[in-house]
């Protein structure tokens, strides 16, 4: 974003002309949505304020009445943030004094990308009193780079920033403060490598049968499964990579976990495996693989994803399988390709990336890092999932619910990738996909969800996806 803004400055555009541009676009946002009442701005010291000032002028042109209140009084304020305020014409309040009245609207244009440190005296107590707020660029009181309020914050309904998302827009508890983003291009071209995850990204992108395809056009999913007390789970990514739309899926099974899974699978084929080389050997027949559901934290496990790695199907790698590296890492990096996907929950990436997460600015930092590190698609999950490749391209997924942290839960996320995967769809976009439909399907199924309900819900999901597709 700097190098972004620079270059425009570079081109003789200074800051008060985007300075101008941001303001009208949030007057213009305000007006477009809250075309009534009466409007409270309320401006900061710093850049923030500059473009709630511009935004004050211009909404007031459009008749609308409002009120501006100041952090500091107009002969102090300096720069452009100055040359803003000179814009507006009417009384400028001190910022205690809005306290006074409870506005049909807030724009709080206090502080954006310069906030240092806690909001304190009247803006503290303006974040603590409701109301509906506006916020430009970020909500004050919000860290905009690691999405974590620094103390009293303000909860908008909505937020406009500029040129590109930030972290606080998709990151929790950022994006939960944030409301409502939309993003106002103020000319500064920005190759942004951070969204937030919706169908828009990859609509295009989903696997479309054509009329006379045939199953074996839509990929062979195999998925490993643990001993005979431990089934469940690969069962569970199983039948989701299947309902994902995978032409056919087998689970390779110990023998003397077959007949459990006998009695379970129907669509599903089962088929044996004693040694590394036998999934090598399966691996070489299929388009993606997953190992981890209940693998067992084991040599055996560690063995059977080297095999498997060998081979040219792409492989999602979850639980067991990460967590039977955790002890030697840089192993398991050596062999992953841009094309295999790690889908760890916070443990789990702690087993492999140490403390990166504590470490880093932020969850998506993190997960860029470990995907440079590991060579690979990370997937880092929780209420807000990060999906990073190796070159930094990143995105956020929100939509999803807490009635999906329950057991099993992240088994058919696995499957769901590892679905796309088998159809040919890029890694990234599956996980994306995967994440977007695991999040949709939690949210339809709401209080009360466990792991197999998941799956179900995936046919009508997918067929509103698909349209018109018969
Ligand atoms: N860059 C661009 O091209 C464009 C940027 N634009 C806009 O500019 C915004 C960034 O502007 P900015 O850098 O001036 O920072 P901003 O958030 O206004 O705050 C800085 C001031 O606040 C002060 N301060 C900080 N925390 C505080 C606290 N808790 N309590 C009290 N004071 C506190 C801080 O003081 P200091 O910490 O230095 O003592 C400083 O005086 C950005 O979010 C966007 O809205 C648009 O115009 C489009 C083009
Ligand atoms: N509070 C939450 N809000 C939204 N999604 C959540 C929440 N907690 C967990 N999830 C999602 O549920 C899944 C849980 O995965 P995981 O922890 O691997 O469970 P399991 O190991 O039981 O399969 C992940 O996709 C995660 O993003
Ligand atoms: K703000």
């Amino acid at each position: 974003m700097l190098a972004a803004e620079q270059a425009v400055f570079n081109t003789g555009t200074d800051r008060f002309t985007l300075m101008q541009r941001a303001g009208e676009a949030v007057a213009e946002f305000v007006h477009a949505h809250w075309p009534d009442g009466q409007i409270q701005v309320l401006c900061g010291p710093g850049g923030n304020g500059g473009d709630g000032f511009i935004a004050a002028a211009a909404l007031a042109k459009l008749w609308r009445k409002v009120e501006v209140y100041s952090v500091l009084p107009v002969s102090e304020l300096t720069g452009d943030t100055a040359k803003a305020a000179s814009a507006w014409e009417g009384p400028v309040h001190k910022l205690e004094d809005a306290l006074k009245s409870q506005p049909e609207l807030i724009v709080d244009a206090l502080y954006g990308a310069g906030l240092t440190r806690p909001l304190e005296g009247a803006a503290a107590e303006l974040a603590q009193r409701g109301g509906r707020v506006i916020s430009v660029d970020v909500p004050s009181g919000i860290d905009g780079y690691t999405g974590k309020p620094l103390g009293p914050a303000f909860q908008a309904e909505a937020t406009l920033t500029f040129a590109a998302l930030r972290p606080a827009h998709v990151l929790l508890p950022g994006s939960a403060f944030s409301g409502v983003v939309m993003v106002a291009d103020i000319g500064v071209p920005v190759k942004t490598a951070l969204a937030e995850n919706s169908p828009a990204l990859w609509h295009s992108q989903m696997p479309q049968p054509g009329f006379g395809v045939h199953k074996y056009q839509r990929g062979h999913l195999k998925v490993v499964s643990g001993g005979p007390w431990n089934t469940g789970a690969a069962r569970l990514t199983a039948k989701a990579g299947l309902r994902a739309g995978a032409g056919l899926v087998t689970m390779l099974s110990p023998p003397d976990a077959a007949g459990v899974h006998a009695a379970h699978l129907t669509a599903i084929m089962l088929a044996p495996f004693v040694t590394p080389d036998d999934l090598a050997a399966y691996a070489a027949r299929s388009t993606a693989m997953v190992i981890g559901p209940a693998a067992g934290v084991t040599d055996a496990t560690r063995a059977n994803v080297e095999a498997i790695l060998k081979g040219p199907a792409r492989v999602v790698l979850d639980a067991d399988a990460l967590t039977a590296f955790g002890e030697d890492p840089e192993v398991l990096f050596k062999q992953l390709r841009p094309t295999d996907i790690l889908t760890p929950h916070e443990g789990e990436f702690s087993r492999l990336f140490g403390d990166l997460l504590a470490t880093s600015d932020n969850k998506v930092q993190a997960t860029r890092a470990a995907a440079a590190k590991a060579g690979c698609v990370i997937l880092l999950k929780g209420a807000d999932t990060v999906i990073a490749q190796p070159d930094g391209n990143a995105l956020v997924n929100t939509h999803a619910t807490r009635w999906l942290a329950t057991a099993g839960s992240g088994d058919v996320l696995a499957g769901i990738i590892a679905g796309f995967m088998a159809q040919g769809v890029d890694t990234f976009v599956a996980a994306a996909i995967g994440c977007w439909l695991h999040g949709e399907a939690g949210r339809r199924v709401g209080a009360g969800l466990i792991a197999e309900d998941i799956e179900m819900q995936l046919p009508v999901i997918l067929s509103a996806l698909h349209g018109e597709l018969g």
